[in-house]
């Protein structure tokens, strides 16, 4: 048999190679000229890149599947072709015609002719599988080195194998010192070997245990820190590792403990809160129950703390209520509670005292510790407050009842005088009961239309016409009939009803100056005003002349000298009233003690000589008030005058207007009566 020539040979071999290419399932074999068409193509390619041999042979291989990296590709595949190397492998993210992106091992052979590189071969393996394993391994070492987060590996012993970066970051230990050490021993930081016990107990139960850990870093500085564990267990179910996350929670635990801080107490005076208060209120009664003890509460509410306001502003008031917290602080015991309640209440709770006379004791003191005066801002300010006082169990066996008994007997040190305190007796309860109930049937007043005005006439002392009536407020309580307001302003002012009442006042006397010019008498309105929102007055009586069309000439503003000392800003409101036009006149002149020179200040037109000067004939203050007023081109209207006597003697000093009971009796019974009804 003639023997093959090693050409044929050659061939022989190739075509038996290709016969086995194209059989092999797992390699795919593809094979390009140089002019970069494909000239082979087995059946795992068609598998691989989603086309057949029919749809490949002969095409550019740039038409079959794209490379991530092309650049790259055909810089490897022009090496392969010009090198003279042997072969070129490398992985590649390619492509395919179909939509999908694989991983392919790519091993690139030249095939020569002479010195020549005819094709180059290319057996390609899909490694996508492989591929993303590696890139998960090297995302999870990614993790576990910058995590901020301190992470050990241990062996099944527990015993330390790695530790990340992070780990000396947050516990102060090397890695050295670490690696071989019982992750629970004193070494690693952990101070409670029995929680360490039940963690482990769970983690090789369940697989898993997290929660907070008294940790210690390597200089000894405890910190709080939250432990995460994982067993990673073998194909068995076996542990054969474990992981540990442990987190340096200090931050977050102190941003909790201010928040929860800032929710219980006082943001001015850092007292506990209305909240906290009652908390601990709860918890005290409950041990008093147990251990039939008692405890006191005092409410404190401090005398004229408005003025200070008023006077000298917010920030001073501020000042104040923080001097007031610090000295109650030092009159208790540390077992005992100062809450600011709201405003200018403190309440205190003392917890398990003796019996009333320690609670009497400690009240004394406070009102002794207020009593030092307290400098603001360059001012001497005195400070006092009243204080009620109820005990457990006499006065109450539960939280409402011994704060409302403690305000009851605190309402009651107010009325009596202020600047002392009171014990809460039931006599005391009736009598709170009763406010609440007025306050209550005030509520409900202005809309059951219960208010009226009622008119006092001026008179012109030289004419003896009247020329302005002053409207004086009645309330008809369904419960206790017809009402001076001395009776039921202060409930009033206690239910926040003030602004509302001013307003009807207002709009009605305004009204009803309306009705009276209708009828032709020209008579100007008179009204009382109060300090309560005294700012806003200006708007209020704009809104009720706007209402009623009457001029703002026919309305007269009453306003008592106390008001004028008392308000910071009365010159600028009173400014403003001037400039509507309205009269402003100063009522019950003589008895506030007001500075003379102040009132040239005031754009006042009036001044009325309070009734106790006019009732004694008392000629010194009279005729000094008549000659201020005139001074200062003001009229003057004396009040409460009853004899032709006292008239006679304002008519000799040449007073302008009078009031009173005679000023009633003489329009009484004329035309001029029936406007007013
Ligand atoms: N500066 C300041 N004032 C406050 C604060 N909270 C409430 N007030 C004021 O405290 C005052 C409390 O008023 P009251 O207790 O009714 O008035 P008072 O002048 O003390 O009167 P009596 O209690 O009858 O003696 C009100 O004017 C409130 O506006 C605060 O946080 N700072």
């Amino acid at each position: 048999m003639p023997s093959n020539s090693p050409v044929q040979d050659a061939l022989e071999l190739i075509s038996h190679l290709v016969g086995a290419m194209e059989l092999t399932p797992l390699v795919a074999v593809h094979c390009i000229d140089d002019g970069r068409t494909v000239r082979f193509w087995n059946d795992s390619c068609g598998l691989l890149y989603g086309i057949n041999g029919a749809s490949a042979l002969g095409k550019p291989l740039s038409g079959l599947f794209t490379f991530d990296d092309q650049d790259g590709h055909d810089a490897v595949l022009e090496q392969v072709w010009t090198s003279g190397q042997p072969s070129v492998a490398t992985d590649w993210r390619v492509r395919t015609g179909d939509g999908r992106e694989l991983w392919v091992y790519s091993m690139m052979f030249p095939v020569r002719h002479g010195d020549a590189v005819r094709q180059v071969f290319c057996m390609d393996v899909d490694v996508t599988a492989r591929k993303q394993l590696e890139l998960q391994l090297q995302l999870s070492s990614q993790v576990f080195e910058y995590s901020r987060d301190a992470i050990v590996l241990m062996n099944p012993q527990r015993r330390i194998v790695a530790v990340n970066r992070a780990f000396a970051q947050v516990t102060g230990y090397t890695e050295q010192q670490m690696l071989g050490e019982d992750f629970i021993s004193a070494q690693t930081g952990f101070d409670d070997p029995v929680l360490c016990h039940q963690m482990w107990r769970q983690v090789d139960q369940d697989g898993h245990w997290q929660g907070e850990v008294a940790s210690r870093r390597a200089d000894g500085d405890p910190f709080p820190g939250w432990l995460a564990l994982t067993a990673i267990r073998d194909a068995q179910g076996k542990a054969a590792n474990y992981m540990g996350i442990l987190s340096d929670i200090s931050d977050r635990k102190k941003s909790e403990e201010q928040t929860r801080h800032m929710a219980e107490h006082d943001f001015l005076t850092d007292l506990p809160n209305r909240v906290l208060f009652l908390d601990r209120l709860s918890l005290a009664l409950m041990a008093a129950r147990r251990h039939q003890s008692m405890l006191a509460i005092l409410y404190i509410d401090l005398d004229h703390f408005k003025q200070v306001n008023d006077t000298l502003g917010h920030h001073a008031g501020d000042a104040l209520l923080k001097e007031v917290a610090l000295r109650l602080v030092r009159c208790v015991r540390s077992a005992d509670t100062v809450s600011r309640y709201g405003g200018d209440e403190f309440l205190v709770l003392l917890a398990d005292v003796g019996g009333s006379d320690q609670a009497a004791h400690v009240a004394g003191s406070i009102l002794q510790a207020l009593a030092q005066p307290c400098t603001v801002d360059g001012h001497v300010l005195p400070i006092a407050a009243s204080i009620g006082i109820s005990m457990y169990p006499t006065d109450g066996g539960n939280i409402d009842d011994l704060i409302a008994r403690a305000d009851a007997a605190m309402y009651h040190a107010k009325n009596s005088g202020r600047n002392s305190f009171q014990f809460f007796n039931p006599h005391m309860h009736a009598q709170a009961s009763e406010r609440a109930g007025l306050e209550q049937r005030l509520r409900t007043a202005l809309d059951a239309g219960e208010f009226t005005l009622h008119y006092l006439p001026e008179i012109d002392v030289r004419s003896g016409r009247p020329v302005v009536m002053e409207a004086l407020l009645r309330w008809r309580d369904p419960a206790r009939g017809v009402q001076a307001p001395e009776q039921f302003l202060a409930a009033a002012e206690a239910a926040g009803l003030m602004p509302a009442i001013t307003q009807w006042v207002l709009r009605a006397a305004c009204g009803a100056a309306q009705r009276w010019r209708a009828a032709g008498q020209e008579w100007v309105v008179a009204v009382n005003v109060s300090a309560v929102q005294f700012a806003q007055l200006p708007h209020v009586v704009e809104q009720a002349l706007a209402a009623t069309g009457l001029p703002a000439e026919g309305l007269e503003l009453e306003l008592t000298e106390e008001l004028l000392m008392k308000c910071p800003d009365a010159q600028a409101v009173l400014q403003a009233l001037h400039g509507q036009g309205v009269r402003l006149a100063i009522d019950d002149f003589g008895t506030g003690y007001s500075r003379l020179g102040l009132l040239k200040d005031y754009p006042v037109g009036k001044l009325k000589i309070d009734r106790s000067f006019t009732g004694a004939q008392d000629d010194a203050v009279i005729s000094a008030t008549i000659a201020v007023a005139r001074s200062l081109q003001m009229q003057v209207a004396a009040e409460g005058v009853e004899t032709t006597a006292q008239l006679e003697l304002l008519r000799q000093h040449g007073c302008d207007l009078y009031q009173g009971l005679l000023a009633e009796q003489h329009i009484k019974g004329s035309k001029l009566a029936q406007l007013l009804r």
